[in-house]
């Protein structure tokens, strides 16, 4: 093959990925908030299959709120929110979580901020609980495997309630149990928070090495440097606005803070 054979190969080779890229989420125009607070201003964003997407900001930004609006789960939003082309945003009156039951059906797994774990279950109980589909019920067995391989350190705690373990455990747990279901939409808010550097690269490099096959996956981290090199795209967050590619700015305050 000469060199212009293998630049069309290559070309046709990324026109062949492009065109089975699914869009997984397309926000347009979403503003949400929390009473008379506007925290997300007018704010777009597309998610294809496949995609493994940063998004870094300063705490306060609007990095989990942005989480929380696709969610359902703020007090008030406005604008188009599509999940696998259902839509799942527009205008909400009637009280946070009324729709969310229907928003985790149509593909959405959101692994929230801190450990949303019980103490007294185990951590097998909570890879269960994280099934909740017949389908993923059926194949707990086969998905456990699957998250014991990206999380090994859980391999022989499995019966140990989640009480008992370090804050890193509990965060595979955590994640683990996210990751469980038939979910097309995984977001992921601040996975390395309050862990120790070296564990919290630990977890990042899980969720690096996991094989998304048709689904995605946005993770909000405030240490840029975690994800740098590592995601399909970064995109910075600030005072509720993306702000395309992560600014040099705010890349240089995270490595200053890290
Ligand atoms: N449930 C809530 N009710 C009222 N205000 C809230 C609520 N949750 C967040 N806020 C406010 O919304 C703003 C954005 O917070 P948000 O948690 O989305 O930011 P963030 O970028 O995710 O930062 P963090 O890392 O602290 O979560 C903050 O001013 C916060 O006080």
């Amino acid at each position: 093959m000469n060199v212009m054979q293998q630049d069309l190969s290559r070309k046709t080779h990324t026109l062949h990925n492009h065109v089975h890229r699914r869009e997984v989420l397309n926000v347009c125009g979403l503003s949400a908030g929390y009473g008379p607070m506007r925290v997300i201003h007018d704010l777009d964003l597309i998610v294809s299959s496949g995609e493994r997407i940063g998004i870094v900001g300063l705490n306060g930004h609007g990095k989990s709120t942005l989480f929380y609006a696709i969610a359902g789960l703020t007090g008030w939003q406005r604008g188009s929110i599509k999940l696998n082309g259902i839509e799942v945003g527009r205008t909400r009156s009637q009280g946070p979580g009324r729709y969310t039951h229907q928003i985790v059906r149509a593909g959405l797994a959101l692994i929230p901020q801190g450990d949303e774990i019980f103490h007294g279950l185990t951590v097998e109980e909570h890879l269960d609980s994280g099934a909740f589909t017949p389908r993923s019920w059926r194949e707990r067995k086969e998905r456990k495997e699957r998250i014991l391989q990206i999380f090994p350190p859980l391999k022989k705690l499995m019966a140990v309630p989640v009480g008992r373990l370090s804050g890193g455990e509990r965060r595979m747990v955590s994640i683990g149990r996210g990751l469980m279901g038939e979910a097309s939409l995984f977001l992921v808010d601040e996975p390395s928070l309050g862990l120790a550097p070296k564990i919290g690269k630990n977890v990042i490099d899980a969720l690096m090495a996991l094989d998304l096959g048709g689904s995605a996956m946005v993770i909000a981290e405030q240490n840029v440097s975690l994800l740098e090199g590592r995601v399909d795209r970064i995109i910075g967050m600030h005072v509720g606005k993306l702000k395309g590619e992560a600014s040099a700015a705010l890349m240089l305050h995270d490595h200053g803070e890290a």
